[in-house]
């Protein structure tokens, strides 16, 4: 147990037994008395987010916003989780798969290596895959990761670009982080309502990174208007580890 350092020098009598030789200690008596010590005890680590804000600049976030709103519309499609399953009170969104940016590719290459240092992954051979979402009035996404040890292994680093009219045109739509709640003791994490988070604003030409494990939620959006070009646009993707299916035989 610690001790005040005050008590220990002005309290000679008590420093000199502290340096005595203690007596023998006695054998504990065996007992069946469950210990009282609690073992329900959870680490709660807020989880590393890096975010960068202003990323691409003015002139290049408002014309990937004009870019974004013009997408064509046949290319929506009703956003999917995992396995490209529709459920509609777990996500609500919509995708387009077709959507490129290659500016905003070559800046995450710049900040990559910050960003590796900082959440402790490696991207060395890593792939992007991404696309772009839009959430208009009374979309979400319920809390979810990325990726698990069962649904793509391969992603390991999640990025999510944001744009949006100024001022903005919706309200919420924040992203929540759950702070990592690490057991003491295996098996348990404890009561999903005593979870801890912090709230991120999807700023226009803000961009955050994050492991994919991360637990995160999208909250819902509320844009009365419901014009498509008020919604709330990001550029979310993952940097992905090469396919193994896809690597070269030797020769
Ligand atoms: O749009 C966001 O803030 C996050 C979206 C997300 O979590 C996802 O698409 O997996
Ligand atoms: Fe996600």
């Amino acid at each position: 147990m610690a001790r005040q350092n005050t008590t220990a020098q002005q309290d000679t009598t008590t420093a000199r037994q502290d340096t005595a030789v203690p007596p023998p200690a006695e054998a504990p008596e065996a007992t069946d008395q469950p210990s009282p010590v609690s073992t329900d005890a959870i680490w709660r680590l807020p989880v590393t987010v890096c975010r960068i804000t202003q990323f691409l600049g003015e002139r290049t976030a408002d014309a990937l916003l004009e870019r974004a709103v013009a997408a064509t519309d046949d290319a929506w499609q009703p956003s999917t989780i995992r396995d490209h399953e529709l459920v509609p009170d777990f996500r609500s969104s919509r995708s387009h798969q077709d959507f490129t940016a290659p500016e905003l590719m070559s800046a995450i290459d710049e900040v990559v290596e910050a960003v590796e240092h900082t959440l402790g992954v490696s991207c060395r051979y890593t792939e992007p895959d991404y696309t772009l979402n839009v959430h208009n009035d009374g979309d979400f996404y319920r809390a979810h990761q990325d990726s698990t040890a069962e649904f793509s292994p391969r992603r390991l680093l999640t990025f999510v670009y944001y744009l949006h009219r100024t001022p903005r045109p919706f309200d919420g739509g924040e992203l929540r982080m759950f702070d990592a709640a690490l057991p003491l003791h295996t098996g348990t994490t404890g009561a999903w309502q005593e979870h801890t988070w912090r709230d991120w604003e999807p700023e226009h030409d803000s961009i955050v990174f994050f492991r994919p494990t991360a637990w995160h939620e999208v909250r819902p959006v509320s844009c009365p208007g419901k014009r498509h070009a008020d919604s709330r646009f990001a550029v979310n993707g993952w940097l992905c580890a090469p396919d193994p299916a896809n690597a070269r035989t030797r020769a």
